[in-house]
């Protein structure tokens, strides 16, 4: 039978407490078994499976001279993806973790291929400096195809992880909006654009923003400056969170869908565990505004979920120390003098 509410709370600080060390001296680990224990409403918390989902889609923007890299390396990257050959390929097999690629409109012909999982919207977004990079139905499309895919499967963990040229745009100008802040302070190198090419690009992103009004909800945020691949994934977490799923976000774009999701379907980010801090200029702000204190911080900046991967074994252990770990009664050690 469930526990109340304050019941389960007593509970929970009484179990963790009653761990063989000294009362807090697992820090930041207590707090995610904690946070783990209230997704899954037990005090024996299990995450045994992971599985990450990368969205992959362009961005019209990517033509306007927004990112280091030609909109090519999205579709090349998919390949690579297939091959398993890139860093998110890499560090999910070192975990053993499942990985599963979603087109979501990846400029160009479709790619035909089983690997590959089609949700696509269209052959990538219009250029939001000028229009809105997407319609409404596309955006309903690309939020409803993510919840699907959030709602799927049985592991316990879902990392979700993009790849779109062009996306630290998309995501500066979404989380600008949302959070009704001027774009400037959000923008970054992205993949590693130099000072110049930063200017241009802020230029050009305060271009973009001057088309709407200062604050727009998520939905409107998400059609006017797109990115299929953030619209889907920021569907996945409400979905993944709606079925009990632990989250764990990874990085600047990934941080952006959060925020559409936790006000897409408030509650959700009770399941959000914020894996890492992105190099990224304007990571910081947005995990500010969320008021989110990510696990790691290891000078990354590349997306794909590779943040979240490395923040999973984190996430096992905290569920392992509260589910297995020895209590002073049942290890016959002497609690506090
Ligand atoms: C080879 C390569 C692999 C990547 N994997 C992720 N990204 C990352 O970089 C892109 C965003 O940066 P920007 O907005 O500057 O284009 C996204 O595709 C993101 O996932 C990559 C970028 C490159 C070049
Ligand atoms: O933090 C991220 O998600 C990120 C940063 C730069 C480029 N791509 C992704």
């Amino acid at each position: 039978m469930d526990m109340v509410p304050e019941e389960f709370q007593t509970s929970l600080k009484r179990a963790i407490d009653s761990k063989t060390k000294p009362v807090g001296s697992l820090g930041r680990i207590e707090t995610l078994a904690a946070q783990l224990a209230m997704i899954q409403n037990s005090l024996k918390p299990v995450a045994e499976r992971c599985q990450l989902t990368i969205f992959a889609a362009d961005h019209g923007m990517a033509r306007a001279g927004v990112s280091a890299y030609p909109q090519d390396v999205t579709r090349q990257m998919v390949a690579n993806f297939l091959a398993g050959g890139a860093a998110a390929n890499v560090f999910s097999k070192t975990l053993g973790v499942e990985v599963q690629v979603v087109d979501c409109g990846v400029a160009g012909d479709p790619i035909e291929t089983a690997a590959l999982r089609s949700c696509r919207i269209a052959a990538g977004t219009a250029n939001a400096i000028e229009r809105p990079a997407m319609n409404a139905h596309q955006c309903a499309s690309a939020l409803a195809n993510g919840r699907q895919i959030g709602l799927e499967g049985r592991h316990h963990a879902a990392c979700f992880g993009e790849m779109g040229i062009g996306n630290t745009s998309s995501a500066s100008l979404i989380a600008a909006k949302i959070l009704g802040e001027p774009v400037d302070e959000l923008v970054g190198r992205g993949t590693g654009l130099e000072a110049d090419g930063v200017r241009r690009k802020r230029t050009l992103l305060e271009s973009a923003a001057s088309r709407t009004p200062a604050q727009l909800t998520p939905v409107e945020a998400l059609t006017e400056y797109g990115g299929f691949e953030i619209a889907t994934m920021a569907g996945a977490m409400t979905g993944a969170a709606e079925s009990g799923k632990i989250v764990i976000v990874d990085g600047f774009i990934a941080t952006a869908a959060a925020l559409c999701a936790r006000k897409i379907f408030p509650g959700c980010e009770r399941n959000f565990v914020y894996a890492h801090r992105s190099a990224e200029a304007g990571h910081k702000r947005l995990l500010d505004a969320l008021n989110a204190t990510p696990l790691l911080d290891l000078d990354m900046r590349l997306g794909e979920g590779t943040g979240a991967l490395l923040a999973w074994p984190l996430v096992q252990a905290a569920a392992a120390m509260l589910r297995d770990m020895a209590s002073f009664d049942s290890a016959g050690v002497s609690g506090p003098a």
